[in-house]
């Protein structure tokens, strides 16, 4: 019989990566369904930006493989490219080119993209759209790659500190922006505890290179015995999440 189960949306299966004297990953392996919400929370050098970077096909892994919707991101680089969209914590994007032709360049990577303006007015950046990159504020930086993950209408979005360093407003702004995503995958990286218990369905709790636990915000809450995920994560992890000032926002 023939296997009818589809793909995962994204699945890493034992994903190690070693630098010369540091293992900053050290065997996660992760299935995360379609339409599922997925957050990935740890302290500073956990590992976090560095699955996500395998996971992107932008780093490659010492050890273990991806796939996103089955596709291997590193073999099959123009595919996953179509239905993967990346926001990742140092966007190193064009100085010299506006928010407009940013948007524009990101769009034609993508069979069925957004409107521009519309990609744009999500993350309230239309009146900056002839504003170029290296003359916007550190928050419109952050705002327009977010919008750069999501015109695409990507099946799949990783968003690492999707909204560190952005004021409260705009934070829940962007909030409702991924609250509205209803088909689409979004893996999630998180320093803010509201943001995860709020967003996702799912969370993975790294710890030096590993997942120590994860599930669902309340399992994860129940696991531990604690009332907050906060809490929760302090019990499983044994350590303090940096503070937000500590965190630098
Ligand atoms: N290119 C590199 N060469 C050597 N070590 C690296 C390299 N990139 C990352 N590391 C190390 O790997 C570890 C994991 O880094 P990573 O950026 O993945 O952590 P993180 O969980 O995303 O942290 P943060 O919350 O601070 O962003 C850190 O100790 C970091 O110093």
């Amino acid at each position: 019989m023939t296997d009818t189960t589809p793909p995962l949306a994204v699945e890493a299966q034992r994903l190690v990566k070693r630098y010369k004297n540091k293992t900053a990953v050290d065997g996660i392996s992760l299935r995360i369904p379609a339409g599922e919400t997925f957050g990935v929370l740890g302290s500073n050098g956990a590992g976090k930006t560095t699955t996500m970077e395998m996971i992107a096909g932008l780093r490659k892994p010492t050890e273990g493989s991806v796939r996103i919707l089955g596709l291997d991101p590193l073999a099959d680089r123009a595919e996953v490219r179509q239905v993967l969209g990346v926001q990742l914590q140092h966007a190193n994007l064009h100085d010299a080119l506006t928010a407009r032709e940013l948007v524009d360049l990101y769009r034609s990577f993508y069979p069925n993209p957004l409107d521009a303006s519309r990609a744009l007015a999500m993350v309230e950046l239309q009146e900056k759209a002839t504003t170029r990159f290296s003359n916007l504020s550190g928050g419109q930086m952050q705002r327009l790659s977010i919008a750069l993950a999501l015109v695409g209408q990507p099946q799949v979005v990783i968003l690492d500190e999707l909204t560190t360093g952005l004021d409260p407003l705009a934070r829940r702004r962007v909030w409702s922006t991924i609250e509205a995503l209803q088909e689409q995958t979004v893996v999630l990286v998180s320093h803010a505890m509201d943001e995860v218990e709020r967003l996702c369905d799912r969370v993975a709790l790294i710890d030096a290179g590993r997942i120590i636990a994860q599930g669902a915000p309340d399992d994860l809450k129940a696991q531990a015995s604690a009332t907050t995920l906060e809490d929760a994560f302090v019990t499983l992890t044994g350590r303090a999440l940096l503070n937000e000032e500590e965190y630098g926002r």
